[in-house]
Order: structure tokens, then C-alpha cells, then sequence
């Protein structure tokens, strides 16, 4: 059976119910958009119908929509790529056809999750990217006081609001007509007024009260089965501030999330409203559903053990509180974890690519044993080999070794291994990337390389030194001098890490 809430997406703004003044006004923009060029920001609590408008004037404007998620993608590098000065060329040679034709609407959902801190440039680079933009952009929101305030003053605002019982009425009318299905009015009546205000929850609803039926009564009607889509804020303000555990696990399950999504924003947010005791405790019981998360993984996917994660994360950690919170609380982007994920990610793939390795190898086996290797860059040259061998960044050295992203101490390996990629290259041979260990002595097998360039000599030659490293590893105390930020690595000696 089709998803009714995709089928009866409307195709018009005209067909857009509920939110009338929104709806003009979205238009009113688009079709003045040459005059202004400002980006729109959309808002409103969840399944009110701004991502199905922002698809129907795209529709109406004959305007092609690109999508993007704005708490995915580096979103000034998303942002550059879709309305940059680049794509008006492109766009613009071809648009030959017309005011509107060749345009690109493009959609950035979750806008208020826009993860500025991690962002090329920050807030300030996405917004001036967003007043710059040469395409239409409408941003989409739950949460307007979330954005920050360079950005909702650089985007129009509209807003939309709870759609009424009346208005979800004929919408649900008009899906059962087109479907060939008989109605009660009371039983529409009912599945409007269960889910008060969200339009795409009231249609979910309707799909599954006229299942398999040819008449809808009221009878068929389970009212309450789910109620309305929560937003994420909504979520943390019920567990972190105002509902007791039941209630709090309840609302976890109405959230459009994974347990594993949910888990990182609690993790993230949980510090900015519990203090001492409340706070050691919640993180007793995000714990818990890490591991309840992580065993999702080690029986092959059983998904039943996300119950467990959820009861953790959600009524555990409001059963922790001490007392019911009021007021806001500004929660901020989406959560760190994520950006080290997507950096992780990267590491990742790279280990793999270079090593031939499968992505879960070079996780769970590559990279822990990377990490112990170079712990706080220590030993430094193999640190460089490392950074050199898989063309890593600073945030991917951070990532690995646990320094600081901004020390000079990884700045300046990540320097030095340009230089050795560079080296490699000019000399078109093997064994270049080893340059920083060249002075070592090597154990058995460094010699072993094929010298045949294509690299494998370098693997070779990390590999070795690293068997050297049991009895070596003194070699860097002016690198300790050099950088303040390497007081604590007086532990880093290889032995402690195999
Ligand atoms: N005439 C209509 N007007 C608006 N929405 C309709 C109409 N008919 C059906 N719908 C359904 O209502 C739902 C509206 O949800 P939509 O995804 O647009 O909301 P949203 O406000 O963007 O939610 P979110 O913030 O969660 O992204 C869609 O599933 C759409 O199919």
C-alpha cells in the first residue's frame, strides 16, 4: 500500500489547506524573488505543511527543487555547491527559456539544526552564503528561535501555524473520495480532532483507519493510536525538563527519530539543564542505552533491542531529574557527536580505501590500533607517516591520535606530511612517505620492499616501525618542548598501548 502522505502531497500552493496567509505570502516571494533575492525561512511544529508548500510553488513556478538537509551536509559547502556564484552560470546559460525556467528552489530542511560551530566559516559564512545565494532558498524550521539571529535576519520569515480540525477535514474527505472509499463525516471528524493540528499525522491516521475498508465509520477510527509528530526540542524539553519518565518514554516514540539519533542529542544536551548528582546519574543511563544501541549491531540487527535504548534515554534520564524545569533553554545545532561521526566516517573510508580493507575492518581493527599507535601524535614521525599515508586533515589527525584539532602540534604534522605526499609525487617512488622515519632504524622487513612506487613500500616501512616502537620510543622530546599542548603525553610510549 502506497504512503498516502506522499501521494497526496499537493501538487499546487492553491491545494495547500490550512495555512492560507502563509501560503500567499510564499508565493508573494517567490514570484517578487528577482526584486529582493532574499532566502524565506518556513516555520512551524511538524506535518503543518511547509515542506509539501515549498514543493508545490517550486511546482507552480516550474522551478526544479533540490533538497537539502541542513543538518547533514556541511551546510555552507551544500549551500555554495546549489546557489553559489558557480551554480547562477550554470543556470543562467541555461535558462534561456523564460523568467522562471532553469531556476533551482532549493529546500534546506532542519534549519534549525544548522551546525554552525563545525561549519567552514560558521554561522556568519552561512549566513552571508544565504544573502548572497543566486537561487531561491526557503529554509524550513521547527524551531524559529533556534536559528540564530544572523540568519533569521537575513531570510524572510513565514510562518505556519497549527492546522485546524475544519481544515483537515476536506483534505481527508478529498483523499477518500479520490480513493473510491465511503466516509462517516463524524469519522473524519474524529481523526481531525485526535491529531489537532497535524495535518500529515491525520492522514497517517486515515490510511490506517480505512485500511482494507470501503466505507469508513467511526468505528474504524482508532483515535489516540499516535499522536501528533514531535520535534526534537519538544522531545528534550519533555525528558530533560518537564515530564516524569512514563510520560517522557511516551513521547520518545512519537519523535521521528532513531533511538540511536535520539541518544546523541540527549548525550549532547543532557549538560545544559542537569547539574551534579542528576547529571552523573542521566549519563548512567545514556550508558546504558549505548549499549542497548550497540547490541542492535552485535546480534545483526535486531531492531528489539531499541525498546531498551529508549527506555534508558528517555525515562531514565527523566527519572534522574531532581525536579521539574520551566523557562527556554537554548539547545543549540545538531549534536557533536555528529560531526565527529562524519569525521570518523571519513577516517574511515580512507583507512579502507588505502588499505583494501573493508569499512568495518578499518574500523573496529584498523583504527583503534592507529589510535594506539600514535596516541597524542607521539611518536611524531610515525604520526607524520600516518597523516602522509592516508592523506589525513587536522580534524582527522585530532580524531585519531586525541589532540587538539588547533594545536600547532597537529597543525604542523599535518604540514609536514603535505611534504612528504609532495616529496612522494616529485620522486614518483615507494618508500618516499617514510622520509620522516628514514634516519630509524628499521627491524626485520623493512627491507622487504617491492620498490615498486606504488606505495606499498610506505605500508611496509610504517609497519616495521612500528614493530620498532616496542623498544623505541624516546625520540620526540623536542616536539614535547615545542608545543605547550604536550604536557600529557609523558605516558605515550608505544609499550603502554600494546
Ligand atoms: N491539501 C494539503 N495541504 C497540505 N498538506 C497536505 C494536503 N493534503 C495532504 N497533505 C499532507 O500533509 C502532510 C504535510 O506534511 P509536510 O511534510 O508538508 O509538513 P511539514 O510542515 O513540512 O513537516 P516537517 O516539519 O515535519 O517537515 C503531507 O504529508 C501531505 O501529503
Amino acid at each position: 500500500m502506497t504512503d498516502w502522505t506522499e501521494t497526496y502531497r499537493p501538487t499546487t500552493l492553491s491545494e495547500v489547506r490550512g495555512n492560507n496567509k502563509a501560503r500567499d505570502a510564499l508565493r508573494e516571494w517567490a514570484e517578487t524573488w528577482e526584486d529582493h533575492r532574499e532566502p524565506v525561512v518556513c516555520h512551524g511544529a511538524p506535518g503543518v505543511g511547509k515542506t509539501s508548500a515549498a514543493h508545490a510553488l517550486a511546482n507552480d513556478m516550474g522551478w526544479e527543487v533540490v533538497e537539502l538537509n541542513a543538518s547533514d551536509e556541511r551546510t555552507a559547502d551544500a549551500i555554495e555547491r546549489y546557489a553559489g556564484r558557480a551554480s547562477r552560470n550554470a543556470t543562467l546559460s541555461g535558462s534561456a527559456g523564460g523568467d522562471s525556467g532553469g531556476r533551482q528552489l532549493v529546500v534546506m530542511d532542519e534549519a534549525d539544526n544548522i551546525h554552525y560551530q563545525y561549519d567552514r566559516g560558521g554561522a556568519q559564512a552561512v549566513t552571508q552564503l544565504l544573502k548572497d545565494a543566486n537561487q531561491p532558498i526557503v529554509l524550513i524550521a521547527n524551531e524559529y528561535y533556534e536559528m540564530s539571529q544572523g540568519l533569521r535576519n537575513a531570510a524572510r520569515e513565514i510562518e505556519f501555524r497549527d492546522v485546524s480540525a475544519r481544515s483537515i477535514v476536506p483534505v481527508l474527505r478529498d483523499i477518500l473520495r479520490k480513493e473510491g472509499i465511503g466516509f462517516d463525516e463524524e469519522a473524519l471528524e474524529r481523526i481531525a480532532e485526535a491529531n489537532s493540528g497535524d495535518l500529515r499525522a491525520a492522514v497517517k491516521d486515515l490510511q490506517a483507519s480505512a485500511e482494507g475498508a470501503d466505507h469508513v465509520t467511526l468505528d474504524d477510527v482508532t483515535t489516540g493510536s499516535r499522536n501528533r509528530a514531535v520535534g526534537l526540542f519538544e522531545f528534550l524539553d519533555a525528558v530533560l525538563k518537564e515530564e516524569p519518565a512514563r510520560e517522557a518514554l511516551q513521547t520518545a516514540y512519537d519523535v521521528d527519530e532513531t533511538p540511536e539519533d535520539l541518544l546523541k542529542w540527549v548525550e549532547d544536551k543532557v549538560g545544559l539543564v542537569y547539574e551534579g548528582e542528576e547529571l552523573a546519574r542521566a549519563y548512567e543511563f545514556l550508558a546504558n542505552a549505548d549499549v542497548w544501541t550497540s547490541r542492535v549491531y552485535a546480534t545483526d540487527y535486531d531492531y528489539s533491542w531499541w525498546r531498551y535504548a529508549t527506555d534508558n534515554l528517555a525515562g531514565g534520564v527523566a527519572a534522574a531529574r531532581d525536579h521539574t524545569r520551566g523557562g527556554w533553554t537554548r539547545y543549540g545545532g545538531a549534536p557533536y557527536r555528529s560531526t565527529r561521526d562524519s569525521t570518523r566516517d571519513e577516517v574511515v573510508r580512507a583507512i579502507a580505501e588505502s588499505g583494501g580493507f573493508s569499512m568495518s575492518t578499518a574500523r573496529l581493527d584498523v583504527l583503534p590500533f592507529l589510535a594506539a599507535m600514535t596516541h597524542h601524535c607521539k611518536p611524531r614521525d610515525l604520526t607524520v607517516a600516518m597523516a602522509a599515508w592516508y592523506d589525513l586533515d587536522e580534524a582527522a589527525v585530532s580524531y585519531i591520535t586525541g589532540s587538539g584539532e588547533t594545536t600547532n602540534k597537529v597543525q604542523s604534522i599535518v604540514e609536514d606530511a603535505a611534504d612528504l605526499r609532495a616529496d612522494a609525487v616529485e620522486e614518483h617512488a615507494g618508500g618516499a612517505f617514510a622520509g620522516g622515519q628514514s634516519e630509524r632504524e628499521h627491524g626485520d622487513g623493512a627491507d622487504e620492499t617491492d620498490g615498486d612506487g606504488d606505495g606499498d613500500d610506505t605500508q611496509q616501512t610504517l609497519d616495521a616501525d612500528v614493530m620498532d616502537r616496542e623498544s623505541d620510543d624516546g625520540g620526540d622530546e623536542s616536539e614535547s618542548e615545542a608545543d605547550p599542548a604536550a604536557d600529557d603525553d609523558g605516558q605515550a610510549g608505544l609499550s603502554d598501548f600494546m
